[in-house]
């Protein structure tokens, strides 16, 4: 495959490093400084770039015709927007706050615990994510999506970084060089029950990353991992 990665920073460095030992070429490394691209030569785009930088990225692309596999977190307020562009151009589009197997595995887990929690309004459920202390936007992309798989199940209106009546508390923590620490809480006044994921680096996001890439060559939509990783 040949991969344009839109954003060489944190995460574009480890895509190309994986995506070489899988054989691929990388043909675009895309920063804020890129003045001209080639799209001919593209035949997936991968982008990990910056709150304000991907949908100009990723909607360029589906003008080009090349599928995009998206991992920026923190400009989700225009998905619609973009869903809109690539359904116009008849593309092909997979976001995801997090593209690691284990995350996905534990979006899983947290949907069915939210479901085994229901009637029993002793427990409140909390969130926690912590991050490096480069992360630009907070609360993380993959917290937002615990939270929306609670509120699928459970009586809740939404999420909050404060203290706001009816929605999922969630606190943001950044440490030093922490890649992703993701916990949910059900507190009662006996016990607490907690599910936790803890990334030990980036390569498992990359991977997941590429492995959608390979994946959506050749189709046309909108997809999740779930439609990748074929679990749930
Ligand atoms: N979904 C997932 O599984 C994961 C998602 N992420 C998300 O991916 C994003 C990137 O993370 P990370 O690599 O750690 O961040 P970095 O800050 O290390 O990298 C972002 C890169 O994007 C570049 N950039 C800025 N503007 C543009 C532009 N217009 N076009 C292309 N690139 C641009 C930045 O360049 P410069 O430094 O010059 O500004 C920088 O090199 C974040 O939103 C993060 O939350 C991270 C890990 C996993
Ligand atoms: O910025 C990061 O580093 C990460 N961002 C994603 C998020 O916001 O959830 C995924 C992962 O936790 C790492």
């Amino acid at each position: 495959m040949r991969i344009a990665l839109f954003g060489y920073g944190k995460m574009g460095k480890m895509i190309e490093e994986i995506a070489k030992s899988r054989n691929h070429n990388i043909v675009a490394k895309i920063d804020l400084d890129t003045t001209e691209i080639d799209y001919s030569q593209i035949d997936v785009a991968i982008d990990f770039s910056t709150p304000d930088a991907a949908f100009g990225n990723i909607t360029n692309c589906f003008k080009k015709n090349i599928p995009v596999i998206s991992g920026t977190t923190g400009w989700l307020q225009q998905y619609d927007e973009a869903i809109a562009v690539c359904k116009e151009n008849k593309g092909a589009f997979i976001y995801a706050s997090n593209f690691s197997l284990g995350v996905n595995i534990f979006f899983e887990l947290n949907e069915y615990l939210s479901k085994m929690m229901q009637g029993l309004e002793q427990y409140t459920v909390h969130m926690e994510e912590i991050h490096h202390t480069q992360k630009l936007d907070a609360p993380s992309g993959t917290a937002i999506t615990l939270a929306e798989g609670v509120t699928k199940n459970l009586d809740y209106e939404g999420w909050t970084m404060g203290n706001e009546p009816k929605k999922i508390p969630i606190t943001s923590k950044r440490e030093g060089n922490v890649p992703g620490t993701h916990s949910v809480t059900y507190h009662s006044a006996v016990d607490d029950i907690k599910i936790k994921h803890k990334a030990h680096g980036r390569e498992g996001f990359a991977l997941g990353a590429i492995v959608a890439a390979e994946w959506i060559i050749g189709r046309t939509g909108i997809f999740t991992m779930k439609d990748v990783l074929n679990i749930g």
